[in-house]
Parts: C-alpha cells; structure tokens; sequence
C-alpha cells in the first residue's frame, strides 16, 4: 500500500488494491505480502472522510467497493501474508486479519477500535477477528475497541511472530510463502476456503443488506456529529 500519509482506504485507493488482486489471480500469482510503503504505518483503516456527509450515491459505492476488496483478499486462491511494521487500526486490521498470517514488529497498535470511536464493526469485521484469535477474545476486545500492542496481538494470537524491524518482518513474510511453495495448490486451496466459506457467503448473501446497515448507520446526525469531532481531534494532533 501506498497512499500517503497513512494509507486510509478511499474509494479510489480500495479500487487500486482490488484490481491488484484480481490481476494477482489471473496471473497465478504464488503468493502474495501486503505490506506499507510508510515507515509508522501499516493502514490507517477506512478514509473516515468518505464517510463524512456524503452523497449518498459515493457513500454507496464506497462501501460495495470495500466489500468487493475484502471478498477477492480474503478469498485469494494464493497465500497471503500481511508484513505489519506499523499500526494498523479499525480497517487496517481487517486488512491484516484476512491474511493467512501476520508478522508484526515492536511498537505497533492493531485492533478493531470502532467501537471507541463511536461506530460499529460491521459483521464481517467481527467474524475476521473471531476466526483468529477466538469467540471470547473477540467478543472482549470488540465491545472495548481494544487495540492491541505487539505483545498482547502475538499472546493472543493475532499475529504469529514478531520481527524486529521491518527488513526482518519482510524476510519471515517471504519464510511463510516458502513454506507454502511445496503444496499442492488445488488442495491448499480447498482447505482455505473450506475454512473460510462460513465468513465469505454471509457477506455475499447479505451484500445488500450490509450496505443498507452502513448507510443508515452513518447518515444518523449522532453519527455524523461523532465522526466530525474525531476528523478534528486527528487533525489537531497533527497541527
Ligand atoms: C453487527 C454490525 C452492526 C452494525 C454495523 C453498523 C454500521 C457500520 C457502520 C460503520 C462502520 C464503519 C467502519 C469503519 C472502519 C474504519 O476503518 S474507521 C477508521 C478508523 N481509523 C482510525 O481510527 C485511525 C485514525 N488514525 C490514527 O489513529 C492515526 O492517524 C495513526 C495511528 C494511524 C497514525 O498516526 P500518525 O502517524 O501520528 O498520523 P496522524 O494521526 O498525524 O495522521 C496523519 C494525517 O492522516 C489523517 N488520518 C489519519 N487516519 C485517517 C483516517 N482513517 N481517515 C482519514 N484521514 C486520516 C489525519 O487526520 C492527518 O491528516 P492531516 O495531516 O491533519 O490532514
């Protein structure tokens, strides 16, 4: 990812990863890492703009699009390992969390921390997070928007290891798809998406659905007014 300063998902931005995606499959790619071009971060999460009185037709789209993403990332006929050398907050979790594996370094804040800012993880947000790290894990940290440092992700096991840096966190990225290179790919395959089905057709069957929650959700004037003032605490912080 490559979307300065802290690679939020915008409409655009989520089309990009899309199409990547979609080109990695027809190619046959062997496996993928989804790392950040940042140094401090690895995704921001969703472009909290987007969401931000919004036409309702960009709202719409923005959302679809993010299905569309996660449904190609979490589906990846490939493995995919996510190289997280920097905070990785609400979206950018899920981006992390539909990896087959997660290395983390030092320092780094990861969670789906919606709920302490006032908004809700969508369904399929929350289902990422209990498929890795378990029914009551998830269920405490949902309801606190608990974000994670690096070592209570790797005790409770949403990551699988910590690098120091990120040169090493690329490098044990790069030892996970070595060792997945020797399978046979029709078999891996299955099983992945064996264990995956559950999580993917309640999006599928529920697209719709999913959108019109979003969309009503965020058009409520509480909302709104929750998302202005963290739009402003963000950028005091950084002014
Ligand atoms: C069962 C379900 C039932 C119901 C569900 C119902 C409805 C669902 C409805 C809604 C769901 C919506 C889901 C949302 C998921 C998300 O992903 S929301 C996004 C959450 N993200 C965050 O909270 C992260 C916020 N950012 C940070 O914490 C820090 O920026 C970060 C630690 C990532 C980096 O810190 P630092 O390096 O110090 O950078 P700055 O904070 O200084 O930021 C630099 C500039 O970037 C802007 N920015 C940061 N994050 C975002 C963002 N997510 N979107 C847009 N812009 C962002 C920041 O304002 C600075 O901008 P400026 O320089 O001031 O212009």
């Amino acid at each position: 990812m490559n979307r300065p300063p802290v690679n939020s998902l915008n409409t655009e931005h989520l089309e990009q990863l899309h199409r990547a995606l979609v080109r990695l499959e027809n190619e046959k790619c062997r496996g993928m890492i989804l790392s950040s071009s940042s140094p401090t971060v690895f995704s921001a999460g969703l472009d909290i703009r987007e969401m931000y009185k919004p036409e309702l037709e960009k709202a719409r789209k923005f959302w679809r699009t993010l299905q569309d993403m996660w449904l190609k990332l979490y589906s990846t006929p490939y493995p995919t390992v996510a190289a997280i050398h920097g905070h990785a907050p609400a979206g950018g979790c899920l981006l992390a969390l539909s990896c087959e594996y997660r290395v983390i370094v030092p320092n780094v804040k990861i969670g789906l921390n919606e709920t302490q800012l006032g908004i809700v993880a969508p369904q399929w947000f929350q289902d990422c997070m209990r498929n890795v790290i378990g029914e009551r894990q998830a269920e405490k940290a949902l309801i606190a928007g608990h974000m994670f440092n690096t070592e209570q992700a790797l005790q409770v096991g949403l990551v699988d290891e910590v690098a120091a840096d990120k040169a090493a966190c690329i490098a044990r990225a790069e030892a996970f798809l070595a060792s997945q290179a020797n399978l046979p790919l029709l078999a891996r395959k299955t099983v992945k998406l064996g264990f995956r089905n559950s999580t993917l057709s309640r999006l599928m069957t529920g697209r719709e659905a999913d959108t019109k929650i979003f969309i009503e959700y965020i058009f409520q004037p509480k909302v709104q007014k929750g998302i202005e003032l963290y739009l402003q605490s963000l950028s005091k912080k950084s002014g």
